[in-house]
């Protein structure tokens, strides 16, 4: 599994190859430098052995080349060190530039379904964490196996059989850590796992706080709170417990190679076979020689935490896409004559909402969609605006099946305000031209003042240009929708979806609203999601929606005369009034 992780983070580094090539040659440059130091150190230290045995000059040349060696060796490690960065971030935003545009083609049954907090988790977080991992790996890959092969071939060349032993001992602490690793790689996973859930839990609640404060809820969060992170600490401490054993164990495999080595050269150097010179470079070559060992066994941790990222991230990139339409279809001179045949629809495969459907809408006609909460009236939108396909049945538009066209270009044919308006952070005028990003300001002015936001505007500070927060944080929910209905007067789309804003609206705005909405749905076919009598009574056809079924279609007197569901909702709930 995790070869196959492997194999695809390095399809990431292709397009860098030539940069790859530098840094291999400038380890490869940095290493040749930090192994000449020990035989320079060696050189230095035969040349002042024994009273009145010191060559000066000799030392101090050999001292002069050693500094010069270091300062050109710390150079090239700079270089290293930018060169590498350079590669991981350039990595590491390739990935979250396809992850992105991947949540663009995800079909919204994805992003329904999931906790948004574990997708924003993804997309920041996870791939943090492999930038992380692979800066690593980077660093201490790139330079330690140049450095193993470096020390191997000058060990062999100062004393064989010691070598041997050095060469053959230490990889057993790479076989101690890569066991360990097997062991704590479901923890890493586990961990990303709670991460993720803990993200979109903190998102649900950040995004809710006004509920949760009006319900006194703050405790039970916290106590939910608590358990996620509880489950987050027993895991955290579990991989980081064996996670921490791999650096250890590696040091000491290492330490004792090291003395070994240290009591074999001593004996040789009795022997007389050996220079102290040469046993102080030797024992420099086999501590250089199992560093990189210890520097990947430390860098582990960070490897199988970015292991795990990429196994989410590259899940994520997996997903299946939206399907699209081979040869799309259009509606040439668009009439605005919407059908719906026999639609069946349901999120869930055994759980049926939607069934037999049936609906004929005449160009320009207002259908007033009414009905229980949770009766299907958002799916019906769902489905003329195909976020979700129906499983049987065909919707048409001028009889074209939606099917057929292509998703943005069937979405351009509606016009869609929503309860929950979407502002996003940029000025108005930005938020008006959203849909029309080369509207001139005389189109954009025209908008609004059809959309009867005109006024507002100019009384704010800065008028149009004014900066509006993230999801318009300083408007009103009225105010918010007036702006969305402004976008749609400037992209004059050939149909409507509208949902009726049920709370938080004053009288006045509501008022302006209306006027908007009526200007907005002349001679174009309508689809609104009705909560106001006026909207109703005015609408050429009602749908009364009950699970998923429209129980009554016609118009409000026609159905007020058959006395059946629809006659009861209005005499219960609009009647008061
Ligand atoms: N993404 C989804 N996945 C699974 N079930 C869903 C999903 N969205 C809605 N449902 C279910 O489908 C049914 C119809 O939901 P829908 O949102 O269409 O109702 P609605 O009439 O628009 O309600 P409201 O007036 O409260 O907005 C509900 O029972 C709801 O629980």
């Amino acid at each position: 599994m995790n070869r196959k992780i492997i194999k695809r983070l390095l399809t990431y580094c292709k397009p860098y190859q030539l940069i790859i090539i530098v840094i291999f040659v400038l380890s490869f440059f940095s290493v040749c430098l930090t192994l000449l130091t020990p035989v320079l150190f060696g050189r230095a230290i035969d040349s002042l052995i024994g009273i009145n045995q010191v060559d000066f000059n000799a030392l101090i040349v050999q001292l002069m080349i050693i500094v010069g060696v270091i300062v050109v060796c710390v150079l090239v490690q700079w270089l290293l060190g930018q060169f590498t960065n350079k590669i991981t971030y350039s990595i590491t935003n390739d990935l979250r530039d396809k992850v992105f545009e991947k949540l663009h083609l995800l079909p919204l049954k994805y992003i329904d379904s999931h906790p948004h907090g574990d997708i924003i988790g993804r997309v920041i977080n996870d791939i943090d964490l492999i930038g992380n991992g692979l800066l690593q790996s980077f660093t201490s890959l790139f330079t330690g196996v140049v450095t193993i092969i470096g020390t191997i071939i000058i060990m062999c060349l100062i004393n064989l059989s010691i070598a041997i032993v050095v060469i053959v001992l230490t990889p057993l602490s790479l076989l101690v850590a890569s066991i360990i690793v097997k062991r704590t790689h479901v923890y890493f996973k586990e961990q990303l796992e709670i991460r993720g859930e803990m993200n979109g839990y903190i998102e649900e609640m950040i995004g809710n706080q006004r509920l949760i404060k009006a319900f006194n809820y703050e405790k039970t969060n916290e106590k939910r709170f608590q358990e996620i992170n509880q489950r987050m600490h027993v895991s955290g401490v579990k991989s980081q417990f064996y996670g921490a054993l791999i650096n250890p164990t590696t040091r000491i495999v290492n330490s004792l190679v090291y003395g070994a080595v240290g009591v074999f050269g001593a004996i040789s150097v009795l022997n007389g076979h050996f220079t102290v010179g040469l046993l102080s470079s030797f024992l420099t070559y086999a501590n250089q020689y199992t560093k990189p060992f210890n520097e990947i066994s430390s860098v582990m941790t960070e490897m199988q935490t970015a292991l795990a990222a990429s196994q989410r991230v590259f899940n994520l990139l997996d997903e299946q896409n939206e399907s699209f339409v081979v040869n799309p279809q259009i509606v040439n001179d668009i009439q605005g004559k919407v059908t719906l045949k026999d639609v069946c629809f349901s999120y869930e495969p055994n759980v049926s909402l939607i069934k037999d459907l049936n609906l004929k809408v005449k160009s320009g006609q207002t259908v007033a969609i009414v009905g229980k909460t949770g009766c299907g009236k958002t799916t019906l939108i769902n489905l003329l605006m195909r976020f979700y396909d129906q499983n049987n049945g065909v919707i048409t538009i001028d009889d074209v099946d939606t099917l057929k066209m292509d998703r943005d270009y069937l979405r351009k044919l509606y016009g869609m305000v929503l309860q929950e308006s979407w502002i996003f952070k940029g000025t108005i005028k930005e938020n008006i031209a959203y849909g029309k990003s080369d509207a001139d300001d005389e189109e954009i002015i025209a908008a609004a003042k059809k959309a009867r936001v005109h006024k507002f505007i100019m009384k704010l500070p800065d008028g149009y240009e004014t900066m509006i927060e993230e999801d318009g944080g300083n408007l009103s929910q009225g105010q918010k929708q007036l702006i969305c209905i402004a976008r749609i007067m400037l992209t004059k789309p050939p149909m409507l979806i509208l949902d009726e804003a049920t709370s938080s609206i004053d009288t006045r705005t509501e008022l302006q609203i209306q006027e908007a909405f009526d200007i907005m749905m002349e001679g174009r076919t309508t689809f609104i999601v009705a909560h106001r009598l006026s909207t109703i009574k005015n609408a050429d056809i009602i749908l009364f929606m009950d699970k998923g079924r429209i129980l009554e279609q016609g118009t409000h007197q026609e159905l007020l005369d058959k006395q059946g569901y629809y006659y009861n909702l209005y005499n219960s709930q609009f009647n008061l009034g």
